[in-house]
């Protein structure tokens, strides 16, 4: 078994890392370790937009990140382990997570934690979650993954995942809301990230004797970097792989209110019908025109509506009262 401990807490490092490896040690069974700066980690088959606080995400810079494996969104931050199996394909793969869990369960319980697992992948103490799983299958490798919160952020955990269920209307992936716990509040204060480390290191050490500490090389570091570039820090991958979904918004505005209409296919807009009681000079369909092919984005949205002029669309409003429309 190959150890790795991540140099990096970038988020599209770390979860480019995940894919990269499967190809870097295809015959080999792995065990990583890594520590993202503050991020929100999509599961594969879900809308990211249904999943996040838009507005706080941008204003606190968290990374938006979409992982190759299913499941729900988590929040990661400094205080936050992650710990990744990677092994052959073969026994213990399609049942519940008991078999990977297990050595983080040891650790907590000899550390006199009354950790276990619930239900088919969560870690729980005291009725409350600190550790969310996920697997999948590829080219003859699993990958299973799990988080453990130490001492996140609580806070901003819970803003960043609250939602407004009811804008879209998708067949994707949902997550299971869980009231959530820090371990801190069960182990000595001074514990840290990097004493959960070392001690599931030992821990996994103990059923795998001939484990080897592994420090990713130049030509890694380039190979997951160039992942990065092509996917995981791309907008195609974390929002336009999003299935496709419908949303809806109500506003009001000083003119009166706007209800807005979209369908969206891959992250574009594909058509777009806008209601309210606005009087303007131009027909409102000609503005429902101009949103088709264009991305279900703010960003993208800022920089085309900077190309018209919104008041002849709807009277007195300024674009940022329009954006809060889309989303
Ligand atoms: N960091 C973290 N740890 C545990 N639970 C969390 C965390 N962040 C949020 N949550 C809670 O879990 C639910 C979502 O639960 P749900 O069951 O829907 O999703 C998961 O658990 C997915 C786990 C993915 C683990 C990967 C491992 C390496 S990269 S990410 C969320 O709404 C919160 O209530």
């Amino acid at each position: 078994m190959v150890l790795i401990d991540s140099p990096s807490h970038n988020a599209y490092f770390n979860i480019a890392s995940e894919e990269y490896l499967l190809h870097r040690f295809p015959t080999e069974d792995l065990f990583l370790l890594y520590i993202n700066a503050p991020s929100i980690i999509v599961g594969k088959f879900q809308n990211t937009l249904a999943e996040i606080n838009l507005d706080y995400v941008r204003e606190k810079e968290i990374k938006v990140v979409r992982r190759m494996s299913g499941g729900g969104t988590v929040y990661h931050d400094l205080g936050n382990l992650n710990f990744s199996f990677h092994t052959l394909l073969g026994q213990n793969d399609f049942g519940d997570f008991s078999f990977f869990t297990q050595p983080v369960l040891n650790m907590l319980n000899q550390l006199g934690v009354p950790a276990v697992l619930e239900g088919r992948n969560d870690l729980l103490v005291k009725g409350k979650k600190f550790s969310g799983n996920a697997k999948l299958a590829r080219h003859g490798k699993m990958i299973q993954h799990g988080t453990i919160l130490l001492d996140s952020e609580m806070e901003v955990l819970g803003e960043a995942l609250k939602v407004n269920p009811l804008k879209f209307i998708d067949k994707a992936i949902k997550s299971t809301r869980s009231r959530v716990t820090n371990l801190i509040n069960y182990l000595p204060k001074q514990t840290t990230t990097a004493n959960l480390k070392q001690l599931l290191t030992e821990e996994i050490m103990k059923n795998n004797p001939e484990a080897k500490r592994y420090e990713l090389t130049e030509e890694d570091l380039q190979g997951i970097q160039n992942l990065m570039n092509e996917k995981y820090k791309t907008w195609e991958w974390n929002y336009g792989f999003s299935p496709n979904y419908n949303f809806q918004k109500a506003i009001k505005v000083p003119a009166g209110f706007i209800e807005m209409h979209l369908e969206v296919v891959q992250g574009i807009i594909e058509k777009a019908k806008i209601f309210g009681d606005f009087f303007a000079s131009k027909p409102i369909e000609d503005l429902e025109e101009m949103l088709i092919g264009s991305k279900h984005d703010i960003s993208d949205l800022r920089a085309l509506f900077t190309t018209i002029d919104l008041t002849a669309f709807f009277g007195k409003v300024t674009p940022e009262e329009i954006f809060d429309a889309f989303k």
